[in-house]
């Protein structure tokens, strides 16, 4: 089903858990030593859900991610996707990555449309779909231009309208805008919060930034290192981004601290 004839979202269907892990280890093996990246991490995320992995530096976020993305196998434990048990990489999963993956000699418009080239989608059909998500991350100016000629930012609206054109259940997020200026940064904060409400993603966000983190989320996972294991689950209060410049504000404050404190240390 795609993105344009989608279904109405239906509430309800927040109960269901989109991606359940249970209990996964990842161990790294060389051959002259073994390392716990991660030790029996469980956690889930519901359908439409926007939930961040936060954490030191180390802790196992990319390695979490990359094995949602079925980039990388846990060495035990069990992760499924919509009651799937994940067995390597899918449409169903979108990911946009801190380094700009988009190909050069491929214009904003067939770079959106790469996936549904690949899938054999007919062109009036993808040129709707593209000129939908480059409206909707506010590049249809730009449908003809190189990665070259984009902003950092504008390059990572691309790599987002990508992911998302090709209709996955969940966008896995890794550090995106980690290499973005402050500035850039926040006001892509706000273009993925609009995108969120707008198509109903599943999100899942990897990030070492505690105030992203928690601006962006609904729930947050507290990371810690060594190994890498799930220090805390934070419930972040519905209202909190009505409130005027949220980031400044007592409760946001609150649960920075909180996390920090979770983290310790190590906080970067
Ligand atoms: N392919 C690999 N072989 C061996 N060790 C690895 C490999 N990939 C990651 N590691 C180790 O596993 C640990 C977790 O790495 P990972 O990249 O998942 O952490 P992270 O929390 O995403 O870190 P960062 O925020 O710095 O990106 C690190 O100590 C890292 O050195």
């Amino acid at each position: 089903m795609h993105a344009l004839n989608r279904e109405p979202f239906v509430e309800t269907v927040a109960a269901v858990s989109k991606i359940s892990a249970t209990d996964v280890t990842k161990v790294y093996s060389t051959k002259k030593s073994q390392f716990v990246a991660l030790d029996r991490v469980s956690f889930h995320v519901d359908a439409h859900e926007f939930v961040s992995f936060v954490g030191p530096s180390g802790c196992g976020k990319s390695s979490l991610l990359r094995i949602v993305a079925g980039l990388e196998t846990m060495t035990t434990g069990s992760m499924s996707i919509s009651g799937h048990e994940i067995d390597g990489p899918g449409a169903d999963r979108g990911m946009v990555f801190q380094s700009y993956t988009l190909f050069p000699w491929l214009s904003v418009r067939e770079n959106i449309e790469f996936g549904l080239t690949l899938k054999g989608v007919p062109l009036f059909e993808k040129r709707a779909i593209s000129d939908h998500f480059m409206e909707l991350v506010g590049l249809h100016k730009f449908a003809r231009s190189l990665p070259k000629e984009l902003s950092g930012g504008m390059k990572q609206r691309v790599a987002i309208a990508r992911a998302l054109a090709n209709n996955p259940e969940v966008l896995l997020m890794d550090e995106p805008f980690g290499a973005l200026d402050p500035q850039t940064k926040n006001s892509m904060q706000e273009l993925l919060l609009r995108i969120w409400e707008k198509e109903k993603t599943t999100v899942v966000f990897i990030t070492h930034d505690i105030e992203e983190a928690i601006f962006l989320s609904q729930r947050v996972y507290v990371m810690q290192a060594h190994p890498g294991t799930i220090r805390k689950e934070i419930v972040i209060p519905p209202g909190l981004r009505a409130v005027e410049d949220v980031k400044d504000s007592e409760s946001f404050m609150k649960l920075k601290k909180q996390i920090i404190s979770l983290i310790g240390h190590h906080e970067e």
